[in-house]
């Protein structure tokens, strides 16, 4: 079975797509990982003429060991690095690969981002679009940062979140919009169990209707 969950920064989606891994015992990938690691390691190269060429060889040459350190992948300015190198064709094309393979295991698979639904598994047999308005999201995302002792201004946060959808909205080559069969989730004012709890119902009701039956009640 592979589970599809896509939605804009911050807004829950990874941890949903663990919380779905765990329940139905499959294993996980954070897409979002992957351009963060290419945009950290384009990070000399950002907004100069060199930028393309950086991110589309670091992309090319991606292995799994620039995927550990979390704390350097999830900070905040790493996220926008992602968003500069996610806009470039070939490094979008570079990382398909390791995306799909993983999707295809045997048993299948939970994948996490912006264009599963779309581009990487538009054949996934459930799909999620996570949304929760931009406050909400910000607050998330400084919680997260600050139980990790990081400082944060709230009002920069915001505009850099907001300037990250931005630019993912409006990248050519994404696909970031709900695929037309996914199922829209918003989360704005759920905790995480009741988000989970809803997440769970989505895909059970998805799986009755691939299978032919009637939606779960
Ligand atoms: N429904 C929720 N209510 C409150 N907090 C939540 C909820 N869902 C997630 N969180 C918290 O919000 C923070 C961000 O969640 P998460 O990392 O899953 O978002 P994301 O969409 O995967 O982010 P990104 O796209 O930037 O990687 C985490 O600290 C998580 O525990
Ligand atoms: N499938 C994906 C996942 C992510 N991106 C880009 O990476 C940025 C960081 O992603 P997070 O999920 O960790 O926030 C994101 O803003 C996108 O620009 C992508 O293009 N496709």
């Amino acid at each position: 079975m592979i589970i599809a969950v896509d939605g804009p920064a911050a807004s829950g989606k990874g941890t949903l797509a663990s919380g779905l891994a765990r329940h139905y015992g499959l294993p996980h990938l954070d897409t979002g990982l992957l351009y963060r690691a290419v945009g950290l390691a384009s990070a000399a190269a950002v907004d100069g003429p060199d930028l393309e060429p950086t991110a589309i060889a670091a992309a090319r040459s991606l292995d799994a060991g620039q995927l550990t350190d979390l704390d350097a992948l999830t900070a905040a300015e790493t996220g926008v690095l992602a968003s500069k190198v996610a806009v470039i064709a070939e490094v979008r094309a570079a990382l398909f690969d390791f995306q799909r393979n993983f999707a295809l295991q045997p048993g299948g698979a939970v994948l996490d981002g912006r264009d599963i639904g779309t581009k990487i598994c538009p054949d996934a047999d459930a799909k999620l679009f996570i949304q929760a308005d931009s406050k909400a999201r910000m607050e998330r995302r400084a919680r997260q940062l600050e139980a990790r002792g990081v400082a944060v201004d709230r009002y920069a946060l915001f505009h850099q979140i907001e300037e990250r959808d931005a630019r993912d909205m409006l990248n050519p080559n994404g696909g970031f919009y709900p695929a037309p069969d996914a199922h829209l989730l918003d989360t704005t004012l759920m905790g995480i169990e009741a988000a989970l709890r809803a997440a769970i119902a989505v895909v059970e009701t998805a799986l009755a209707l691939k299978a032919g039956g009637q939606s779960p009640s």
